[in-house]
């Protein structure tokens, strides 16, 4: 999918949610278990449900991979029956990957075709020869980790490097990679102070943000220096919509916290 046709399905739906498909099997309703794939029985009543509420789908990969190869079929059902039933929809393999690089282009290969994402998700740690295979992809995006939302980001990303903080490095060198238009940024939803200064380096950019939710993040402060001429931002909420009931209603439950993030964005996208 190009960014344009991204930003045209988030103006269209007065939203720029992102659904992240985490499923733990101790975690959904108890009459799932009874069904022959149940990870893919869960995603497909949310997907459902929700669709018309969101604009992007993100699977982590740990919680398919958590259960061997019977996990990796349930992805692949999952991403087919987003690319068959809502092509729309904008699809984030949430991997983070990144090696040398022709193993980097086997890892793009995976998510790309093999699967057909839109995007995948890469760490920046091994350098430009890393990501710069994924990025060689036409119309797919690689979403590379800028500032994480979790507490250990503290630990590297805002140490200074060059005499500007990590985060600002990783930001600032990867505009000039090549093929760099198709590079979009993760920054945890917990660190909305730091958007003011992560938009001085990339006014534009997507930004895909994860921790709205269970992890606390607000999106009001989010959007309060995050959002871009347009839009520029995907948030992400995965416990907190997937999650919302266990019993048979999980879906019905999991589309009226959609509803209500989606609501918010709106008033936002209107003010
Ligand atoms: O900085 C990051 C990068 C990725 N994530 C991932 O996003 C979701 C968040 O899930 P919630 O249940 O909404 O907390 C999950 O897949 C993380 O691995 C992140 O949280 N922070």
């Amino acid at each position: 999918m190009t960014t344009q046709e991204l930003i045209a399905q988030i103006k269209k739906k007065n939203s720029f949610l992102c659904i992240g498909l985490d499923v733990d099997l101790n975690k959904i309703p108890s009459h799932l278990l009874k069904e022959e794939d149940p990870i893919f029985a869960f995603n497909k009543a949310i997907i459902d449900a929700t669709h018309h509420l969101c604009v992007a789908y993100k699977p982590n990969t740990a919680f398919y991979e958590a259960y061997g190869l019977k996990g990796w079929q349930s992805l692949e059902k999952t991403i087919q029956y987003l690319n068959s039933n809502y092509p729309e929809i904008y699809t984030i393999a949430d991997a983070k990957r990144g090696d040398i690089g022709n193993t980097s282009t086997m890892y793009a290969k995976a998510f790309f075709e093999d699967l057909a994402f839109d995007s995948v998700t890469v760490a920046p740690y091994m350098g430009k020869d890393s990501v710069e295979p994924f990025l060689a992809f036409k119309n797919k995006h690689t979403i590379m980790l800028a500032l994480t939302s979790n507490e250990g980001a503290f630990d590297f990303q805002t140490k200074e490097v060059n005499g500007r903080e990590l985060y600002k490095e990783v930001l600032e060198t990867s505009k000039g990679w090549k093929n760099s238009e198709n590079l979009m940024y993760v920054v945890g939803a917990t660190k909305a102070e730091y958007f003011k200064e992560i938009r001085k380096i990339v006014p534009n950019s997507f930004l895909l943000v994860p921790g709205v939710g269970a992890q606390g993040g607000n999106l009001q402060d989010v959007c309060t220096y995050g959002l871009s001429e347009n839009v520029g931002l995907l948030i992400n909420s995965s416990r907190g919509i997937i999650y919302a009931s266990k019993n048979e209603d999980f879906a019905t439950k999991a589309a009226i916290k959609a509803a209500e993030l989606q609501q918010e964005m709106a008033e936002i996208l209107n003010q």
